[in-house]
């Protein structure tokens, strides 16, 4: 991008018509984001603009265009807006929003970036990998049962995560009520009515929960593990209020979790209705357990990232990219500080200060150029791509799940190798069949309209059976 001179006319992409002053096309957007945007890019081509709840927005879809986005500094395009609706939709904090900003952004960020390199990934694989087995176990001593696959995909990696990066002293049974208040978020984001009362309850819970939690005077890696000791050590050198701080901590906490339990659920449905990307993911599992580890207690015990991104599980690394390609859908809206252009293939968009932009990565993730055949699960898409260490083999492909430039997601590692742990550990102890296996009436699951960027999937019910050598 670059800054653009005042007097210079505006370009002017064509615009989606509205019949509603203020709100423009916001119900329509809110109602179904993947349908709005693949709609009116049909219509209007691949830069148009839209009246979002007052707010003028510029949709672009082409890789340069979302490049530039991603490329852009807070103070050329501005997420402080997106980052006060989300502290405010989950913890219904109403602080001071150029604090909460600065909070957010200037300490919680790089402390974040920082605490989740893949460095420090090194000494927490392992512990999440044998947390994670810990709270399987009783189902290992079961030959089969039936349960819901979200909450069993996802219980097990929600307490293994919070014990190792919160400690001990983390509330472990929180699981729940941040369920109860993600199914909520994308009404609360976009203000838009819904029976409120479960949610409130559970985040008062939370919030309760978490200010015991940093009511402590002392703190330590053991018992606040590794970011809830610096979680607390930031809070207190900077004078963070504790309301503040509660809601904070609630915020990352849904951060956290929220796109890792999504993805994890659409992996395994991917899988479930391929049987030949199960069957080749499965026996790649196998084969590395058995070959590489010995046994899966000597896996558990020996994980780190440099065995997650070894070539004995490029199938499954390309498998769980190409599920993040799919249900990918846009960039979170950013305000223009500054009159500028966005490159946009050969071209330029004219972007005025205060306007915004969203990025179509659906678009992008979709373009049959790029992706051919792109509506299917390709599950070895990205397997002859250039698999090193520390490195996504999505390089040179336009592929912006984790964003990009200096907005890459900076639990980016975290997310990798939580996924992976979970498709190796329950691929290799579990046999699946969804419910309905024969009617296939499961797949496609059907998905909430509404969502904040990844589509949300509705329960499926899945039998589980033991395989035999586990
Ligand atoms: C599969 C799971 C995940 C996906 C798909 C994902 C995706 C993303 C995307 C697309 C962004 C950029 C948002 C934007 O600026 O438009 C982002 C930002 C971020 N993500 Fe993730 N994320 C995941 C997991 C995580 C985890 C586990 C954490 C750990 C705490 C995390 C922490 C963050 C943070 C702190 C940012 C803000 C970065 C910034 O604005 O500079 N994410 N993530």
């Amino acid at each position: 991008f670059s800054s653009l001179s005042s007097k210079r006319p505006a370009s002017s992409p064509p615009r989606v018509p509205s019949v509603l002053p203020w709100f423009g096309t916001a119900l329509s957007f809110i109602s179904s984001p993947d349908e709005f945007l693949a709609r009116c890019r049909k219509q209007y081509g691949n830069v148009f603009r839209m009246l979002l709840g007052g707010r003028e927005v510029v949709v672009v879809s082409s890789i340069s265009a979302i490049s530039s986005i991603y490329a852009a500094d807070h103070n050329v395009l501005g997420t402080h807006e997106t980052h006060n609706a989300l502290y405010a939709a989950v913890s219904g904090g109403k602080g001071n929003s150029t604090e909460v900003y600065r909070v957010v952004s200037h300490l919680i960020f790089p402390m974040v970036d920082q605490r989740l390199s893949r460095r420090s990934m090194g000494d927490l694989t392992a512990p999440i990998a044998q947390a994670l087995y810990g709270k399987l176990k009783p189902y290992t001593q079961m030959k089969n049962a039936r349960v819901t696959l979200m909450k069993f995909l996802t219980e097990p990696l929600c307490f293994a995560t919070n014990v190792i990066m919160f400690g001990t002293r983390y509330p472990q049974d929180t699981y729940e009520d941040l369920r109860i208040l993600d199914e909520t978020m994308p009404e609360r984001f976009y203000s838009v009515p819904f029976w409120f009362w479960p949610s409130v309850k559970a985040r008062k819970r939370m919030l309760r929960q978490i200010d015991d939690y940093l009511s402590t005077r002392d703190f330590s890696a053991e018992e606040d593990g590794w970011i809830g000791s610096a979680f607390k050590k930031l809070f207190r050198e900077n004078d963070v209020a504790r309301h503040e701080a509660c809601c904070h901590l609630l915020t990352f906490q849904w951060g956290m979790h929220t796109n890792t339990f999504g993805i994890a659920l659409w992996f395994f449905l991917f899988l479930f209705s391929h049987p030949d990307a199960l069957h080749a993911i499965r026996n790649e599992v196998d084969r590395a357990i058995k070959e590489d580890f010995g046994d899966l207690d000597s896996f558990l015990a020996s994980v780190n990232p440099q065995v997650l991104d070894r070539p004995c599980f490029t199938s499954l690394t390309s498998a769980l990219l190409e599920t993040m390609r799919l249900t990918a859908i846009f960039v979170a809206l950013r305000v223009a500080e500054t009159d500028l252009q966005l490159k946009d293939r050969g071209g330029t968009v004219t972007v005025r200060k205060g306007e915004y932009v969203l990025g179509n990565v659906q678009a992008v993730h979709m373009d049959e150029s790029e992706y051919p055949d792109h509506r299917k699960f390709v599950f070895d898409r990205f397997a002859h791509n250039d698999h090193r260490e520390g490195r996504l083999p999505t390089d040179g492909q336009p592929w912006f799940s984790f964003a990009a430039g200096r907005h890459l997601c900076k639990g980016r590692y975290l997310a990798m190798y939580e996924l992976k742990l979970v498709a190796i550990i329950y691929l290799y102890l579990f046999d699946f069949t969804p419910v309905n296996h024969e009617s296939r009436s499961w797949w496609p699951p059907r998905t909430t309209r509404r969502n904040l960027g990844i589509p949300r999937a509705e329960e499926v019910f899945v039998d589980i059976r033991l395989r035999h050598h586990a």
